[in-house]
């Protein structure tokens, strides 16, 4: 199998990942049965809302989930941007960082439940959870480093969205709360399996069996929170400042140059992924795309002291 996707560039020319991986990044391919089209098409026919990306010279993007009206609850067209911005940094080879962020301080409050009603019976059910999972999965393993900046409420699927990134800070005041049980549900959007792999399982057994809400001080005890933001501003200013807060944070790790920063999440994420020695054959193929090359030899010839 081949991996199509620019922005898996690295990756692709590595067989073992392409053993592992389907096409495109996607967990479900039309070879398994999965129809995207059919389902995009009813997802269309719930707008409202949007998914907007700004892409900066500085190499990091900042993603909002926009719905303010409805506390940025994904209704079925911004489902569909979703997928279309995840495209678009699939094939941004300048990108290092991405900021998910919701509009107007809050971050996203899951699904939007008129759109959830209208198409409640269990097989479009589960054809939105495997297009949400497709785009989902295509987010985590983007050759970025992402953050899920979360100020007021993350809740059902917006804590689900959250997990799809490599790391969580959240803002004074906020709650991350997988509310899927008072639904009747469990997580769909694979919040479920990534959660475990983040918190682990027991963790992971409290927060979705007493749909805990976790805030700041809790989120960074568990590991759900990589950083909670100082905050000082109130009002309109704070959400610019969270925003600045947070490409300051991620400046640390987004300093360089971009092949190098690509390359590290790929094996980061090979060997999140991939058993043992399929991860250690991609690291090995990665690594050879880097060695010898013009980043590493200047490096050489500077002859950088580590102090
Ligand atoms: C994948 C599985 C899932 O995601 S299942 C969906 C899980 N999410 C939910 O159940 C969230 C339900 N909403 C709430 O609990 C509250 O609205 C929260 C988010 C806590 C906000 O409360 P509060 O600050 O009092 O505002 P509010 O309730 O007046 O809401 C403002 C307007 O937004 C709407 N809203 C909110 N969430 C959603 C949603 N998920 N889908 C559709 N609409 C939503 C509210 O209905 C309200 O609208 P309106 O002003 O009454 O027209």
């Amino acid at each position: 199998m081949v991996l199509s996707a620019a922005n898996w560039h690295l990756l692709s020319r590595s067989a073992a990942w392409g053993q592992l991986l389907l096409r495109n990044g996607s967990v479900y391919t039309p070879a398994s049965g999965f129809q995207e089209e059919e389902i995009r098409e009813k997802l269309l026919a719930f707008p409202g809302g949007s998914v907007d990306l700004v892409k900066q010279e500085s190499g990091i993007a900042v993603l909002t989930v926009n719905h303010p009206a409805r506390m940025n609850a994904f209704s079925g067209s911004m489902m569909v941007e979703l997928e279309e911005r995840v495209s678009q940094l699939e094939g941004w080879m300048e990108g290092k960082g991405l900021i998910v962020q919701g509009a107007a301080g809050t971050f996203c409050s899951g699904s939007d439940l008129t759109a959830v009603r209208a198409i409640s019976n269990p097989q479009d059910g589960v054809r939105m959870c495997m297009f949400m999972q497709n785009a989902l999965t295509r987010l985590l393993r983007l050759p970025l480093f992402s953050v899920a900046l979360v100020e007021g409420r993350a809740l059902g699927g917006g804590a689900e969205l959250t997990t799809a990134c490599d790391f969580r800070l959240m803002a004074p005041g906020s709650v991350i709360q997988f509310v899927h049980k008072h639904m009747g549900l469990v997580p769909g959007w694979g919040g479920a399996t990534r959660l475990v792999r983040i918190v682990g399982s027991q963790n992971a057994l409290r927060m979705l069996g007493g749909a805990l809400k976790v805030d700041p001080e809790m989120g960074l005890r568990i590991g759900l929170a990589d950083g909670v933001l100082e905050g000082s501003q109130a009002g309109e200013e704070s959400g610019a400042c969270a925003l600045l807060e947070a490409k300051q944070w991620l400046g640390r790790y987004t300093e360089g140059p971009a092949p190098v920063i690509r390359a590290i999440k790929a094996v980061v994420q090979s060997g999140r992924e991939l058993p043992l020695e399929v991860s250690l054959r991609a690291e090995r193929d990665v690594f050879g795309s880097l060695w010898g090359g013009p980043v590493n030899l200047q490096a050489l010839v500077s002859k950088a002291k580590h102090k």
